[in-house]
């Protein structure tokens, strides 16, 4: 199977856009790297918002897997990882609720604004390489591959 028939969908915080905006250019650049097709980006106001429009991208027959971005920095209270926990979880659910790759872009809690300045790159590239790469295993497993592995 080609990576070009994967459809990814990107869910991405519009809180602290000066990083995440870098984080979303950086994911479509890896997404076209790999062959793999970025059919929607939906921006949404904070982290926190993040797990509804997965659910909506997850319902759509033309998404296979859906990439969050996000930066969820150290404020003054815990506020950020009530945030941060939450959402890692219940995106991990919607993800075996729709049987679909979600991936975990989503830097902090307790990130200070330079350590998530540090991790653009990285987040953002391997939360594309986990979705995409998860997509298509399942869809060798479905297509009756002996072994996942398979490239
Ligand atoms: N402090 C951060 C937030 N906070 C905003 C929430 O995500 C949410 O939008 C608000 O509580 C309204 O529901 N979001 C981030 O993405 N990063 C932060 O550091
Ligand atoms: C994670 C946030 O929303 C953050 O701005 C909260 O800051 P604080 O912990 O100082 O209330």
């Amino acid at each position: 199977m080609q990576d070009s028939s994967i459809k990814l969908g990107i869910v991405v915080a519009e809180f602290n856009y000066d990083i995440t905006h870098l984080m979303l250019d950086r994911a479509i650049s890896h997404a076209k790297f790999l062959n793999a097709e970025v059919r929607a980006v939906f921006k949404v106001p904070g982290t926190f918002e993040i797990p509804l429009a997965v659910k909506q991208l997850l319902s759509r027959d033309d998404i296979d897997c859906v990439v969050t971005l996000g930066a969820v920095i150290k404020g003054e209270t815990k506020h950020d990882e009530v945030i941060a926990n939450q959402v890692a979880r219940l995106v991990s659910d919607l993800s075996l609720e729709f049987n679909k790759p979600v991936s975990l872009g989503i830097i902090g809690p307790g990130a200070t604004h330079e350590q998530a300045m540090e991790r653009i790159e990285e987040y953002s590239t391997r939360a594309v390489e986990s979705a995409v790469k998860m997509a298509r295993r399942m869809r060798s497993m479905m297509e009756g591959s002996s072994s996942v592995n398979i490239e």
